[in-house]
């Protein structure tokens, strides 16, 4: 199988911090793998620089074989355009429904078919199962709920990669393993996951392959 994210000997600082040194971590095309770590290990800023939000201080990231720091401002919406993005705070926007907030990802990344958008966004919904979520706005949904609508968001671009970042945080079991068992049947499709996470119980569940964050050291646990 293809590599999809070659991480070589990375290291990432926020504001003359080092968060995490010599990162080393190569995952292929339809892997599913965990982080796990204590609070403040840096899990999201790991993923953010995978993202192309957080920048790489020494070392390289290679994404679909393009090295992530190389990429132009200008161009980033490219490069994001194939990864799906969970957000721990959601990021969704407060004054449109779920089926606004779909819209504006695709219209933002080129699609402009109204009847075709349309479709894809009812597809995407069917397949996550929230239809019924369709004309609410983020206020009238639960944290779960929220949850759900943000993977659909993260999904509807078809990406190849999904950070996750403790999707399944402050969720109930029953939920937070549906959560899963989705995130399971969109890797099934071929698409990688890389997930953050704090819920031993979960990989206890469903094992992955896992990697660490402590002490500013990325290893395979
Ligand atoms: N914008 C920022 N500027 C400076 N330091 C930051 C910034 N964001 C996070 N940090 C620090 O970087 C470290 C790593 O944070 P990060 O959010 O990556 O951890 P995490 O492992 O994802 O934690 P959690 O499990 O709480 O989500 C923490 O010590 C945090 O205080």
């Amino acid at each position: 199988m293809d590599i999809l994210l070659d991480i070589k000997d990375a290291t990432l600082v926020l504001q003359n911090n080092v968060i995490l040194e010599n990162i080393d971590l190569r995952i292929k095309q339809g892997d599913f793998v965990y982080i796990i770590g204590k609070v403040g290990t840096g899990k999201t800023t790991l993923l953010k620089s995978i993202y192309g939000t957080i920048p790489i201080k020494k070392g390289q990231i290679f994404f679909d074989h393009k090295n992530v720091g190389l990429i132009k401002q200008k161009e980033m919406y490219l490069h994001r355009r194939k990864i799906g993005m969970i957000f721990q705070e959601f990021h969704l926007l407060e004054d449109r429904s779920v089926f606004q907030n779909l819209e504006f990802v695709l219209k933002a990344t080129g699609w402009t078919d109204k009847k075709t958008i349309e479709n894809h966004i009812n597809t995407t919904l069917e397949w996550c199962n929230i239809e019924s979520l369709r004309n609410k706005f983020p206020n009238e949904l639960s944290g779960g709920e929220k949850n759900i609508a943000s993977i659909s968001r993260a999904i509807i671009n078809d990406p190849k990669l999904i950070l996750a970042d403790e999707p399944t945080q402050n969720l109930d079991p029953e939920t937070a393993t549906s959560q899963l068992e989705l995130l399971n049947r969109i890797n099934q499709t071929g698409t990688t996951i890389i997930m953050s996470t704090h819920n031993h119980s979960l990989i206890n569940k469903y094992p992955k392959t896992t990697y660490k964050c402590k002490d500013k050291k990325f290893t395979l646990l």
